[in-house]
């Protein structure tokens, strides 16, 4: 690392916006390794979206590391996500009444593990997602063959 370098504590692709975000929210790695962890432990327990999930994912680690990846990547604009997730969800068995599920425990999750400041952030960023996941969604289970309009 240069000495010209913002003190960002954690490696990103735009050093300075995430120091500022971090200073500004209280969001860093480990606070948001605690949101995904504790989101996806009451996904896995819910009765609606639980089943979803134990059918696709058998080993939980690596999808934890991605969404820890990813959340890092939306949240902190740190580019360390790089998957595409609107071709992982379109062959999911979901519409509208399962993205309603996945913010209400998302907003939940989010209030208890992060500040104020911070829930607001992520929440913010959830709604926006789950908005063009569901968009995206809906457009491939209505003409399966056309060309994504999202990646
Ligand atoms: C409607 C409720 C949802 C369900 C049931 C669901 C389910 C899943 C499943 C089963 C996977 C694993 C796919 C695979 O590896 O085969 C997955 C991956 C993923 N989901 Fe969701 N999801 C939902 C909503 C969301 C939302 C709202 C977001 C973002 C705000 C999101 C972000 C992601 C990401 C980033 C991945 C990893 C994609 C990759 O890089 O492979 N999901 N989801």
């Amino acid at each position: 690392m240069s000495t010209a370098e913002p003190s960002a504590q954690i490696a990103s692709a735009r050093p300075e916006m995430t120091a500022a975000i971090m200073a500004e929210t209280g969001l860093d790695e480990d606070v948001l390794r605690d949101l995904v962890h504790s989101f996806y432990a009451k996904v896995r327990r819910d009765a609606v979206l639980g089943p979803i999930f134990a059918a696709r994912i058998s080993d939980w680690d690596p999808h934890l590391e991605r969404m820890v990846a990813f959340w890092s990547s939306v949240a902190l604009m740190t580019g360390r996500y790089h998957g595409r997730p609107v071709p992982a969800h379109t062959p999911l068995p979901i519409h509208g009444a399962h993205f309603e599920r996945w913010l209400g425990l998302f907003r939940e999750t989010a209030r208890e593990v992060c500040s104020p400041a911070g829930a607001a952030h992520v929440i913010e960023r959830a709604e926006r997602i789950a908005r063009s996941l569901h968009i995206a969604v809906t457009e491939a289970q209505a003409a399966p063959d056309a060309i994504p309009a999202l990646s």
